[in-house]
């Protein structure tokens, strides 16, 4: 055989293979995809029983996702509008069942489970950031680091930090007298939290921290941008996609910001522990006698006090007597101490809960205290009483605040809880279903496999909870009116065994904060509620930015 017959001989067997290939490729992915539907019958059974706009087949309603993150929020705020009275939406997207919760009695359910405790799968996206920290683990890991970490957390740790919480509070003060026009309030409060979630949780000093504070802030927020990206745009989802994005380089910068400043405050402690400096055991008791009073009575006040309705309990609501001395360490002490026998927590799973605190404790307060002051910004007369009851407290003195007084700023927490209401920081929680759950608003059920949304921003609008639900209205938390409602018809802390375990650290540094600025300035703003543009970008902003205007008040306070 010549070489040429040879070689057509060679190219019509290749080519025989080629089609014999595709042609057994289609009737195996049309068997695979037949079997695969199979497989999720039940799911898609229970689903077809399930209320919510209509979709396309295979991509389902993805594109209700296209468009930039405040169209994203607006529009899917506006999609579910029409189910409002059954507060239970379906959204596909592609194969994954999204169902988003908003009645205080489902969210109830999923809340206070101890079994729907995993997290969704979207929650991978932060593996890189946040490695397996608290936010994302499930199972006995989760569990033996929250009986770990919630201790930290405690009150009577707290306390010893208000000092830090008063000299960081009155430096911002210094830092906005520069702003006489419109600015963005959100950077300083971003800022101010990260530097005190170091000098507090970390316990590192001002001196070690240098400029790393504000860029780390804002790499956060960049991160943030990428994550939200890729819940919302399906071809963002997949790896092998995604990282030849310019997303993913972005992200490897900015996880390098992000991870040089954890790795560093380790490193420091770590140092210090090395050279024999005592980890410093926080003292009992801080406080005044009437604190001390307090103290005795927490239980009961805790509740509202400290951002959860007033009848439920968690793991921060342990009584003082039972927080031993041992567990008195804050949060990076405690973890350093602990780690020294090698068996309860790794240098690697430190660095993951690090990162997860630094991320959680500050771009979430950042948020809720930038809400407050444009709430403040908005409602002159509002303001005008948290300012009266703020002179009742403090008088024309410059002092610190007390414990003792952030108990007494009620109107200023009234208007606290309204906020975290009205623009909850943490808009949605999302939780993977492993086994079908029916719904007590409605008896319907949910298929095992589906991703629970609780929908906290709807949860927080409900009209037959919340009367005039869009109105700013601190009275809303009058003990009378709290009283009546359902418990898990207010959660921006969520609730549960999966509930914030900085829900007590939060409250008392925002009252700190917030009390600061407003014994210095009073907040303006040239635009309405109504003007306000949110995105939900894994934590809820304004689009614009948190435009607001200072005035000085008489007295100015100087930083300690
Ligand atoms: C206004 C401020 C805050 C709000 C609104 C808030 C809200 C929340 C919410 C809703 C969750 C549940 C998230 C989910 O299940 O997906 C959560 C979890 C968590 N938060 Fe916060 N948080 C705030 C401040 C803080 C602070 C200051 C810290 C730490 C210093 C913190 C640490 C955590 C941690 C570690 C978790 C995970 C807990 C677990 O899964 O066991 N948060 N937070």
């Amino acid at each position: 055989m010549s070489y040429t017959a040879a070689e057509s001989v060679a190219a019509s067997s290749t080519w025989a293979a080629t089609s014999l290939f595709y042609m057994l490729l289609v009737p195996a992915t049309i068997l695979w995809y037949a079997y695969w539907r199979m497989s999720r019958r039940h799911m898609y059974e229970l689903a077809e029983k399930l209320s919510g706009p209509p979709g396309w087949p295979l991509i389902g309603n993805a594109l209700e996702f296209t468009g930039g993150s405040h169209d994203i929020f607006q529009n899917v705020v506006a999609k579910s509008n029409p189910y409002d009275k059954e507060s239970v939406v379906k959204l596909w997207i592609g194969p994954r069942l999204l169902v988003f919760l908003y009645d205080p009695r489902d969210v109830e359910l999923i809340l206070s489970s101890h079994v729907h405790i995993d997290k969704a799968e979207d929650y991978r996206f932060f593996k890189p950031w946040l490695g397996n920290g608290l936010l994302i683990s499930t199972g006995q890991k989760w569990r033996s680091h929250r009986k770990l970490i919630a201790p930290t957390f405690h009150l009577n740790v707290l306390k010893s930090f208000i000092d830090l919480f008063n000299a960081n509070s009155r430096a911002v003060v210094d830092k906005l007298k520069k702003e006489t026009a419109d600015f963005d309030c959100h950077d300083y409060m971003s800022e101010c939290t990260v530097e005190i979630l170091l000098e507090t949780a970390m316990g590192v000093s001002k001196s070690t921290q240098g400029q790393s504070g504000f860029d780390y802030a804002m790499a956060v927020m960049k991160m943030c941008d990428i994550l939200h990206l890729r819940q919302t745009k399906i071809w963002l989802r997949p790896e092998l996609i995604f990282n030849f994005t310019k997303y993913a380089q972005n992200q490897t910068k900015l996880l390098d910001t992000i991870h040089s400043l954890t790795k560093r405050v380790i490193k420091k402690k770590k140092e210090e522990f090395k050279s024999g400096k005592k980890t410093p055991i926080l003292p009992e008791h801080d406080v005044s006698t009437s604190e001390e009073t307090y103290t005795k009575t927490t239980t009961s006040v805790e509740g509202l006090s400290f951002g959860q309705s007033a009848g439920l309990k968690d793991d921060l609501d342990v009584d003082d007597n039972d927080v031993g001395q041992k567990k008195r360490l804050a949060f990076l002490d405690l973890l350093l101490e602990s780690s020294q026998s090698g068996v309860v927590i790794s240098d690697e799973e430190i660095k993951e809960q690090v990162d997860t605190i630094m991320f959680e404790g500050h771009d979430t307060t950042a948020a809720g205290s930038s809400f407050f002051l444009s709430m403040m910004g908005v409602h002159q007369d509002i303001q005008d009483k948290v300012i009266e009851e703020l002179d009742q407290i403090f008088g024309d003195s410059d002092r610190p605040a007390t414990f003792q007084d952030t108990l007494e700023m009620k109107y200023l927490e009234r208007c606290l809880m309204e906020t975290l209401r009205m623009y909850p920081p943490v808009p949605i929680i999302a939780r993977h279903i492993k086994n079908d759950i029916t719904l007590p608003s409605n008896g319907k059920k949910v298929p095992a496999g589906a991703t629970v949304v609780i929908a906290t921003y709807k949860l927080h609008r409900r009209e037959d909870v919340y009367p005039n639900a869009n109105k700013f209205d601190p009275d809303n938390f009058l003990p009378e009116r709290s009283a009546n409602r359902h418990y898990y018809a207010f959660v921006p802390f969520s609730a549960g065994p999966r509930s914030c375990v900085g829900r007590k650290y939060a409250m008392l540094k925002l009252k700190i904060i917030l009390s600061t600025i407003l014994r210095n300035f009073r907040v303006q703003s040239d635009l309405k509620e109504s003007d306000f543009k949110l995105q939900a970008d894994i934590i809820l902003k304004r689009a614009e930015g948190f435009k607001v205007k200072l005035q000085p008040r008489k007295r100015t306070a100087k930083a300690c």
